[in-house]
Parts: structure tokens; C-alpha cells; sequence
């Protein structure tokens, strides 16, 4: 038992020579010196030279973790995407939206403008996504009115989950109240910021895209 103990520990210290993140080596680091220690404790004869320099490594890796975690500011947000934030709930962390809001733009819709037009071919360098933060739109598909779309959803999810290079909208989306705010992200720019969780399956058409990226 102690002696897989001792092997484990140097195996995290091997391993940590894969890991890039300073937060996740920290971790690793203590997580293998601890068994090092662990592992010489339990010797009948512990070699306390080594016991004791883990040690060190553990109570500095612990302390660098914790000033760390202490001097990394909390993101700060505008009155307006602090209110989008809480829109969005649990699906999106301070963090990963702030860095999601220091790519986009708020733009305003007037009554009957639209945010999408279904089946106009939009570029890659064009296509936005749009976070929704205040007013009410309307989804039409062939004309129809298919769906109402209310502060917390999104426009343009479906062209960026199924990752097209030139986009067709399968939808027109249009502002159906006085000034609707939104938040506009350029997909170009936020590609790898943007996670699949964060747009939850907001409509019918958007489960099946959902489904049909993650089985791709
Ligand atoms: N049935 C629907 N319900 C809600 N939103 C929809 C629906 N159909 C399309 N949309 C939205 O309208 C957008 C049009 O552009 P996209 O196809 O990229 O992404 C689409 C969705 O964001």
C-alpha cells in the first residue's frame, strides 16, 4: 500500500511535466508530493530529508493556490450585462461571459428591423450571434410566425452550431417591440469562447442542431 503510494506520487510529479496550466500544476504538485510524504510517513524508517522538502512543496504550492485564487479580480460587468447575466443563469460562468461581452456590441432594433433574414446568405465575418437583454422578437420561417423570442435567447445559434462556412439563417427574426437590446457577438472573433452549454436548447430547431453537432 505505501509503496503504490510512493509510486503514484512520483508518477504525478512525471505527469506534471505535461501540464501547461500553472493553477493545474500547483494541484498536481501537491497532490504528488503529499503522497510522497504520505509514502515516507509510512516507512519504518521515513527518510525525513525527503519527507521534509515535499513538505515544503505542498505548504508552497497550497499558499500560491490560495494568493492565487485571491488576487484574480471577479470580472466586472455593466448594468446592462450584469441584468443579461442573470438572464442567462447557470448555463454561463462571471468569467466565461465577461470574456463573451468584451467581444461583442449592443445594438437596438426598432419595431419590424430585423436581426436575421431567413436564407440570406451571411458571411463568416459577418455572422453574429445575439443575446437578447431586453424587448421581444418574432422567429417567422416561410412567413409563418413560428416562435416569439423573449429577453435570454438567442438569434444565430443554429448557423454557429452547425458550423458553416457561409451561413444561411434558418429563420427571419425581427425586433416586435420598441427598442429591443441585444447583445451582438461576431462568431468570427469568439469562435473558441462560445460552449454549447451556454446556449442551451432554447427551441425545437435548436435541440436538433444541438443534437446533430454533438454527434458529429
Ligand atoms: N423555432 C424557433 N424557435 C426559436 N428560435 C428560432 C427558431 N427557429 C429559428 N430560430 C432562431 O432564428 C435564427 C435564425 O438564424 P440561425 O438559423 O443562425 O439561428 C436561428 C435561431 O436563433
Amino acid at each position: 500500500m505505501s509503496t503504490s503510494l510512493g509510486h503514484l506520487g512520483y508518477i504525478i510529479g512525471l505527469l506534471e511535466y505535461g501540464v501547461t496550466d500553472i493553477w493545474w500544476l500547483r494541484i498536481w504538485a501537491v497532490c504528488g508530493c503529499s503522497m510522497v510524504v504520505l509514502f515516507q510517513v509510512l516507512q519504518p524508517r521515513c527518510q525525513f530529508l525527503s519527507a521534509g522538502w515535499c513538505f515544503v512543496y505542498v505548504i508552497v504550492n497550497l499558499f500560491q493556490l490560495h494568493w492565487v485564487s485571491l488576487s484574480v479580480p471577479e470580472p466586472r460587468l455593466s448594468e446592462e450585462e450584469e441584468k443579461l447575466f442573470k438572464l442567462l443563469g447557470d448555463t454561463v460562468t462571471l468569467r466565461e461571459f465577461a470574456d463573451l461581452a468584451g467581444f461583442g456590441e449592443w445594438e437596438t432594433f426598432g419595431p419590424g428591423e430585423r436581426l436575421s433574414e431567413e436564407g440570406k446568405v451571411v458571411e463568416p465575418e459577418k455572422a453574429k450571434l445575439y443575446f437578447i437583454a431586453e424587448g421581444q422578437c418574432q422567429v417567422f420561417s416561410g412567413g409563418r410566425l413560428v416562435a416569439k423570442l423573449s429577453p435570454g435567447s438567442f438569434v444565430g445559434e443554429v448557423g454557429y452550431l452547425l458550423h458553416e462556412g457561409l451561413h444561411s439563417p434558418s429563420a427571419t427574426v425581427t425586433a416586435a417591440s420598441p427598442g429591443v437590446r441585444c447583445l451582438a457577438i461576431p462568431l468570427h472573433e469568439a469562435q473558441g469562447s462560445i460552449e454549447i452549454r451556454m446556449l442551451g436548447p432554447s427551441s425545437p430547431d435548436v435541440s436538433r442542431s444541438i443534437a446533430r453537432f454533438e454527434c458529429c
